[in-house]
């Protein structure tokens, strides 16, 4: 046998093929992006798989005519194609959005340098070619802070893994913010023995982790008993610990790639239980975006169905009915609202489709709650396959595909919600003992928030047995000590079983009023309050709105028409009396708009004749709004507890009259 070249001699000549290949691929990805140019310009869709197939079976063939075996032609291609058709992606995405394009993006994440969100986020960034700044947080809330505040562009939270399966705290932390989900990515966890240079397996005692690695990796530790966890807030702190340590028996779980930005040598590499461990993260943003119909989209949803038995069925029934696939279903508790759900749903659809709006009006009509969190890009890339037969046959040549034309329109921006056009049947609010529309007469008392507790369980007493079903507390900021007596008082209602609404007069009671009343009323004063209207619009808990004294009908419905577009469709009317030129001070039933919104609306819609009757009146101006159907009753109280039994007398004469 003759000897072998030199290895140095064979290794120099691998290291210059390699950068020719280096330079190849390099090459190969600028002409994908060229090839992104001309579809942005013809409309043609990313991805043909077609021309794939026909790529990758005419490789295999050159392969095999150059000993290469067709497994290792088609993985290596499927990695290329991967990569080449998430650059157009970033690419279009980039052009469709020029607000967004900027050379450096400022990005929130978990943890520090070197944990998997700032690899996740790294890479990110390096297929936009732009510079990143990272900005570090220590959890899912601070992250979001961040990027609401301004101080970051994005923000990344890791939303599922494939082997710990979703993260339950990024679905909470999404409920609530008015951030938008414009992207995701997906990056290989490859955990890692991390330790100093020169530590053994054997001579390890603690490993610090993050607790989403020590579930991942969850066999490997129970095969060493030996080792101590102790958890840390990200894998960058793990790894930051170990590096800070002086001692060879520590070690952090992380990438290899992360240790290396510590120090740290991997000692033991694939501890995750699965053999393919990925996490997915989505992307969130102040401005949502839209995504060109040429890429795969994807729309993540958040909905409450009603309690009913099949709710959730009928939902997705929406979705057959529309041809929309839904790649992903979650649910997490509402908080403050035991046994109750919100369901996440992925779509894999664009937000601008005529299906998926349509969809998401029908959808709208049978739900108690429902918001689109953003619609984005799709970075799965199924690597296409080649049959046993298209493995042997070359194909002719490469066939032309036809884009489809822009069939999806959006549908008509005029559309009213809270119109019978978008829905024929009436709506009903239910909440505990009170249920508002579809034939259903509520009973409400408006009453000043009590102070002196010692009668709060004799008033709730009276209150229900003279027909109130539920109770508005309003007067919030004229007292000092709200918050305690609101739950103080709550007691007392729930122990009779009344429901507690709480009344927003001003802007900066909303967070209490939301926090302590199963339902909100918004005065009439804060009609026309935008941000008010926009901020309990995006609750989810049944809303009472209060027409202002100034409004016209056409105002009042549009105030209506800013909540239900947030997401709540559980809105209730208020008509109160508007001024006229008779007095001055004194308003005056708009018995007439009650007429007219119960035809155009399928809102349910509560009359209060207290500020425009006089104790003579009152009873007559009710009886008169029952029988022009509004579908129940505000009656207020005075402040002062002395008249409080003379006035419940007629108050609850009144509700005996109407509900024989
Ligand atoms: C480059 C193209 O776009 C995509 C990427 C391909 C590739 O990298 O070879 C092939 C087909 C498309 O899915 C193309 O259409 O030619």
């Amino acid at each position: 046998m003759s000897k072998p070249q030199a290895l140095n001699q064979t290794r120099e000549q691998i290291t210059a093929l390699d950068k020719d290949l280096l330079a190849l691929l390099a090459k190969r990805r600028n002409l994908s992006l060229d090839v992104a140019r001309s579809k942005e310009v013809d409309i043609r869709p990313i991805r043909d798989t077609q021309r794939e197939k026909e790529l990758l079976a005419r490789l295999v063939k050159e392969g095999r005519d150059h000993g290469l075996d067709a497994h290792y032609i088609i993985s290596l291609y499927q990695s290329i194609i991967e990569d080449s058709v998430l650059n157009q992606q970033a690419y279009l995405q980039g052009r469709a959005n020029p607000d967004s394009q900027k050379q450096q993006y400022c990005i929130a994440y978990l943890g520090a340098r070197g944990s998997y969100s700032y690899l996740a986020a790294s890479r990110y960034c390096d297929r936009r070619q732009v510079d990143m700044q990272d900005l570090g947080c220590k959890s899912f809330d601070e992250i979001v802070e961040a990027v609401e505040s301004g101080h970051a562009d994005y923000g990344f939270l890791p939303i599922e893994n494939t082997s710990s399966g979703s993260i339950n705290e990024v679905y909470d932390v999404l409920q609530h913010t008015s951030l938008a989900i414009v992207g995701e990515t997906t990056i290989e966890v490859g955990h890692c023995l991390l330790a100093k240079n020169g530590s053994t397996v054997k001579e390890i005692k603690t490993v610090f982790a993050h607790p989403q690695p020590i579930s991942q990796c969850s066999r490997y530790l129970s095969s060493h008993p030996e080792f101590k966890l102790e958890y840390c807030s990200s894998s960058a702190e793990a790894m930051d610990r170990v590096m800070e340590s002086d001692d060879s028996s520590v070690a952090a779980i992380g990438s290899a790639e992360g240790g290396a930005l510590y120090q740290l040598e991997a000692i033991q590499n694939d501890l995750a239980n699965q053999k393919i461990n990925q996490s997915r993260f989505i992307v969130v943003a102040r401005k949502a975006i839209a995504v060109p119909e040429q890429l795969p989209a994807k729309t993540t949803l958040i909905m409450a169905t009603g309690q009913k038995p099949g709710a959730l069925v009928e939902a997705l029934l929406v979705l057959k009915a529309h041809n929309l696939n839904m790649s992903k279903l979650e649910s997490r508790p509402i908080p403050g609202t035991p046994w109750e759900e919100m369901f996440y749903l992925d779509l894999d659809a664009n937000l601008s489709g005529s299906e998926m709006q349509s969809a998401l009006k029908e959808l709208e009509r049978i739900t108690r709650f429902i918001k689109v969190l953003g619609c984005y890009p799709c970075e799965t890339v199924n690597p296409t396959q080649l049959s046993n037969s298209q493995l042997m046959i070359e194909p002719d040549t490469s066939r032309v595909q036809n884009s489809s034309d822009n069939l999806n329109k959006q549908a008509s921006s005029n559309h009213l919600r809270s119109g019978k056009e978008h829905k024929q049947d009436a709506s009903q609010i239910s909440c505990g003992q009170l249920q508002i529309g579809e034939g259903q007469f509520g009973a409400l008392a408006l009453i000043s928030l009590p102070q002196e507790s010692e009668r709060f369980n004799q008033k709730a007493k009276s209150l229900k047995e003279a027909g109130f079903q539920a109770v508005i507390l309003e007067g919030l900021s004229r007292q000092q000590k709200a918050e305690h007596n609101i739950l103080a008082f709550k007691k007392s209602l729930y122990q009779f079983g009344l429901e507690c609404i709480i009344s927003v007069e001003h802007e900066v009671e909303l967070k209490l009023a939301a926090e302590h009343g199963t339902l909100l009323l918004i005065t009439g004063k804060q009609m026309q309050n935008h941000s008010l209207l926009k901020q309990v619009g995006s609750l989810h808990m049944p809303v009472i709105l209060e027409r202002n004294t100034m409004a016209s009908v056409e105002e009042y419905i549009a105030a209506a028409e800013v909540i239900l577009s947030q997401g709540n469709q559980q809105l209730i009317l208020c008509e109160s009396g508007i001024r006229t030129f008779s007095d001055s001070v004194k308003p005056a039933l708009d018995l007439a708009a009650l007429v007219e919104i119960k035809g155009l609306s399928h809102l349910p819609i509560l009359v209060n004749p207290s500020y425009a009757s006089t104790p003579t009146t009152l009873m007559a101006h009710s009886i008169a709004a029952k029988q022009l159907t509004a579908d129940g009753l505000v009656l207020n109280f005075s402040s002062s507890d002395e008249t409080f039994e003379a006035e419940l007398q007629l108050r609850g004469e009144i509700l005996r009259k109407l509900y024989l």
